[in-house]
C-alpha cells in the first residue's frame, strides 16, 4: 500500500526585499520602482511513491534541494506547485535542536516533542523511559537541554522520533552526528522501525550507508529529479562518477 505520494512537487523560494520593510517602505520603493524581489526554485517537479517498509535515501550534492524537499514531505512548508499526501503519521527529525527548548530538561523536551507530534501524557508516560534508556541518559534527565553535547542531543531526538512509532519517519543527516556505537545501534532501530511496516527516509552524503540501509533512491541535482528507483547499487555508483567528474 502506499504510504507517501509526492506528486510533481515544486518549491520555490522568494529572496530580496519583500522581508521585514515595513507596508510604508513598500509602498515607497514600489513607487519608485526599486522593490526587488528575487525568486529561486529548489526544487523542480519532482515525483516519487513510497509503500509500507520502504526506505528511501535520498542523495545529492550540497544545495540540490535534499532539505527542502524534506521540509514539504513532513508538512513543515507548502509547495509552491504539486502535492504530497501522507497516509499515516510523520515524526520527522530535520534540524537537530529545533523543536526543542535549551532552558528546558531533558524530560520536559521530551514530553514537550512528544505532544508536538500529537502525543499523550498517558503514551509519553508509557515510552519516556525507553526513550531514556534509548538515548543513554539516564543521568541527564534533569539537566537543562543547553548543557547536552551535540551528540547527547542527537541521540536524545532520534530516541523521540524513532520510539513514537510514527508510520513515516523522515531523518536528515542524523546518523552522521552521534558516534559509531550509537550509529549502529540507530541503524538496527531504523531496520526494526521498517521490518515493522513503516515508511523511512534518509538523507545522507554517506553513500555506503544509504547502499546498505535503502531500497529505493531518489537522486536530486539543483532541484531536479534525476533519477528514482530501487536499483540502489546502480544510481549510488551513477552518482559516485558524477561526483568523481565533476
Ligand atoms: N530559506 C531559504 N531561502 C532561500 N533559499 C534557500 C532557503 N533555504 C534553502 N535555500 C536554497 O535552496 C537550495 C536547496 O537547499 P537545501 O538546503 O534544500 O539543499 P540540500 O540538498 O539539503 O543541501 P546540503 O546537502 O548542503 O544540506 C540551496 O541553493 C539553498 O541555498
Amino acid at each position: 500500500m502506499p504510504t507517501l505520494i509526492v506528486d510533481h512537487v515544486s518549491i520555490r523560494y522568494l529572496t530580496g526585499d519583500f522581508k521585514e520593510i515595513g507596508i510604508k517602505e513598500y509602498f515607497t520603493r514600489k513607487i519608485k520602482h526599486n522593490y526587488h524581489v528575487q525568486e529561486f526554485w529548489a526544487v523542480h517537479d519532482v515525483s516519487f511513491e513510497l509503500n509500507d517498509g520502504d526506505m528511501l535515501g535520498i542523495i545529492g550534492s550540497n544545495g540540490a534541494g535534499k532539505s527542502t524537499l524534506l521540509k514539504v514531505i513532513t508538512g513543515i512548508m507548502e509547495p509552491t506547485g504539486g502535492a504530497v499526501t501522507r497516509l499515516g503519521t510523520v515524526s520527522a527529525l530535520l534540524e537537530l535542536a529545533s523543536g526543542f527548548d535549551g532552558e528546558l530538561t531533558v524530560k520536559e523536551n521530551a514530553y514537550l516533542r512528544g505532544a508536538m507530534l500529537g502525543y499523550t501524557r498517558k503514551f509519553m508516560d508509557e515510552t519516556y523511559e525507553q526513550i531514556l534508556q534509548f538515548a543513554e541518559l539516564q543521568e541527564f534527565q534533569d539537566r537543562p537541554f543547553k548543557h547536552l553535547s551535540s551528540g547527547m542531543k542527537s541521540r536524545l531526538a532520534f530516541s523521540i522520533a524513532s520510539l513514537v512509532q510514527p508510520d513515516i519517519l523522515i531523518l536528515d543527516e542524523v546518523l552522521s552526528v552521534g558516534d559509531g556505537a550509537f550509529r549502529k545501534k540507530s541503524e538496527e532501530k531504523m531496520r526494526e522501525i521498517i521490518g515493522r511496516g513503516a515508511t523511512t527516509i534518509l538523507v545522507s552524503h554517506s553513500l555506503s550507508q544509504i547502499r546498505e540501509m535503502c531500497n529505493k533512491i531518489l537522486w536530486l541535482d539543483k532541484g531536479r529529479q534525476i533519477e528514482f528507483g530501487s536499483d540502489v547499487q546502480g544510481i549510488c555508483d551513477r552518482y559516485q562518477k558524477f561526483l568523481e567528474n565533476r
